[in-house]
């Protein structure tokens, strides 16, 4: 049974660790188009490559294909857009991802939109339930059915993953509210909706906004985040990056982008740092749309995307 899998730590040298890219072409839970070819684009790039140099064994068994629900059989439930096929997208995720996380695998989910970190991290909580949860991002993604204004549901993983959803939906039953609010800590965030805001109050969720970035510098930021979530340094670590808690001038291509978010090397540092734990258990890089903004500057944004998995996965500066 899930609960009792122990702990599997990922070594501290890279060297003989195998990684899996789960590739997931969806946008289902947004409404721009070409967020579903971010990962075509990252694995074009070179992405497995670059992570072999490092040491990795990297297996990659293609991209995977949703395309089970159509539009007319879906209409929204509430407010909810797209709700079964993000819900269908996602169980199968976390039945991937659970799966490599189960056999001492990385996961290193290529997405997408962010609400396949509803299945992501209910795949390593499957097997780690007493995994944290880091989140670079400039949203929470913390909206509840009750409190979502735009229905998009990338703006709501977390709340599933948390159970904080008051009005049950059947179809999204299978997500067990594995995660606790003491679990999870953000860092990036500088548009966060009114409901999120007493949400993240509410339940005592560590956010670390810009503001804190810049008041205390991103290597006290880490840390700090880290003893909020992992105090003693023994939780298996999942860390969720949305390229979207970077700042528009280093990665424009995403569909919401924020003014004043990280830099290049703040981003880089905090995976660099979780790498640093070994503890780090499962990746997402989310959000990169290459068909947003003009070509350099969707490969740039690319490029960034596949840097920052390696930082995640120990490529060091020296
Ligand atoms: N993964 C993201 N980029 N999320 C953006 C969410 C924006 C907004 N808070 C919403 O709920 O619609
Ligand atoms: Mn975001
Ligand atoms: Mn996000």
């Amino acid at each position: 049974m899930a609960a009792e899998h122990k702990f599997l730590p990922v070594p501290k040298t890279a060297a003989f660790a195998r990684g899996q890219i789960v590739g997931c072409p969806f946008s289902g839970g947004q409404p721009k188009l070409g967020v579903d070819q971010g990962p075509i684009h990252l694995v074009n790039a070179g992405l497995i490559d670059q992570l072999k140099s490092l040491g990795w064994k990297v297996n990659f068994d293609g991209h995977h294909q949703f395309e089970e629900v159509n539009a007319q059989q879906d209409p929204p439930i509430g407010v909810l857009k797209n709700p079964r096929l993000v819900s269908k997208v996602c169980k199968a995720v976390a039945d991937v991802v659970g799966s490599h996380v189960g056999r001492g695998e990385l996961p290193v989910t290529i997405g997408g939109d962010h609400s396949l970190a509803m299945g992501t991290i209910s795949g390593t909580l499957s097997h780690h339930p007493d995994a944290c949860v880091i989140w670079i991002d400039a949203h929470a993604d913390l909206n509840t059915v009750e409190t979502t204004t735009s229905g998009n549901i990338h703006g709501m993983p977390v709340s599933f993953l948390l159970g904080l959803n008051k009005t049950p939906i059947p179809e999204y039953a299978w997500v067990e509210p594995r995660l606790t609010p003491d679990r999870i800590a953000y860092i990036g965030l500088r548009d966060v909706d009114a409901g999120e805001k007493r949400l993240l109050k509410e339940n005592g969720i560590k956010a670390f906004s810009m503001h804190e970035v810049d008041k205390y510098g991103i290597g006290a930021v880490v840390e700090k985040a880290l003893d909020a979530v992992n105090p003693k340094r023994d939780r298996p670590i999942h860390l969720s990056f949305d390229v979207d808690a970077l700042d528009p001038s280093v990665a424009p291509s995403t569909g919401t982008p924020v003014r004043g978010g990280l830099t290049f090397r703040e981003g880089h540092y905090i995976c660099e740092a979780v790498h640093e734990t070994g503890l780090l258990v499962a990746f997402d890089i989310m959000e990169v749309n290459p068909s947003l903004a003009d070509a350099d500057a969707a490969k740039a944004t690319v490029a960034v995307g596949c840097s920052l998995v390696r930082s995640a996965l120990g490529e060091t500066l020296l």
